[in-house]
């Protein structure tokens, strides 16, 4: 799949999923109809996130899911997953290409216009942008209350890749998310942390087309999600 269809993006860490097992929260947000999946997973050892990673390509594969490894471009060849996502600490977008070829998805962390801009000139294929919200599920160096969905804006507006909101994204507060031009969003534990995953993911899956089907109707213009992904009409990016 390409990035630009990605709506709902589950990023595992089992740390925060209770009794649950990855494996087991994938099978529940493939159920509820989530678009892409990162194996995160901190913590654990790479033997670990290997099988895990493998039991996942299972899962994924058997959907058409697409499935995206966390920081380790050697684990997602080893596991020959769809891509690697990488950080600004991590390795850079242009070495993770060299390795994995012109057909792997890379996405890279961004929170800043000058660090989108030098990802889309690297080669990413979609931004990650964060943490929008504040969110206790990772330490961010962005102030507690989050960038914000006006940052998703300056962002989307100056880049031609689709671009993914993370941090503390929640059913409840994705619209604005999407609304500011963001292709889809990418959460932890509004999925891996709720009482029934699968539930979680629909109301999810929902509310980011709902938001969509909105601005369809509001303006009375088709909307489509052009070559970036982006909801634009024949008046540019949403609002
Ligand atoms: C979709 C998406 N966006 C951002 C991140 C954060 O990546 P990074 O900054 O490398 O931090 P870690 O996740 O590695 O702690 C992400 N993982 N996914
Ligand atoms: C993994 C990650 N990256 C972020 C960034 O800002 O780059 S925020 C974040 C945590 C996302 O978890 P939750 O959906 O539970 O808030
Ligand atoms: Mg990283």
């Amino acid at each position: 799949m390409n990035p630009s269809t990605w709506r709902t993006y589950l990023v595992t860490q089992s740390s925060l999923s209770g009794d649950r097992s990855t494996p087991e929260i994938v099978r529940a947000a493939i159920d509820g109809g989530i678009d892409a999946v990162q194996l995160r997973d901190k913590g654990l050892e790479a033997r670990d996130r290997y099988e895990i990673g493998l039991e996942c390509k299972e899962l994924t594969d058997a959907a058409g899911v697409d499935l995206i490894v966390n920081d380790r471009v050697d684990l997602a060849r080893a596991i020959d997953a769809d891509g690697v996502h990488l950080g600004q600490s991590d390795l850079p977008v242009a070495v993770a290409r060299d390795l994995l070829g012109p057909d792997a998805i890379i996405g890279c962390s961004t929170s800043t216009v000058a660090e989108a801009t030098r990802a889309e000139a690297d080669g990413a294929d979609y931004l990650g942008v964060g943490a929008v919200y504040g969110t206790s599920s990772k330490d961010v160096e962005e102030s507690k209350d989050g960038i914000g969905p006006e940052r998703i804006r300056e962002i989307v507006d100056s880049v031609s890749i689709p671009v993914v909101g993370i941090g503390g994204i929640t059913v409840e507060n994705a619209g604005p998310v999407v609304q500011s031009g963001a292709t889809g969003v990418a959460v932890i534990s509004a999925i891996t942390a709720a009482d029934d995953p699968f539930e979680a993911t629909e109301s999810l899956v929902e509310a980011v087309e709902s938001v969509l089907e909105d601005a369809r109707g509001t303006n009375g213009r088709r909307v489509t999600t052009g070559e970036t992904g982006k909801a634009v009409d024949d008046g540019g990016v949403l609002e």
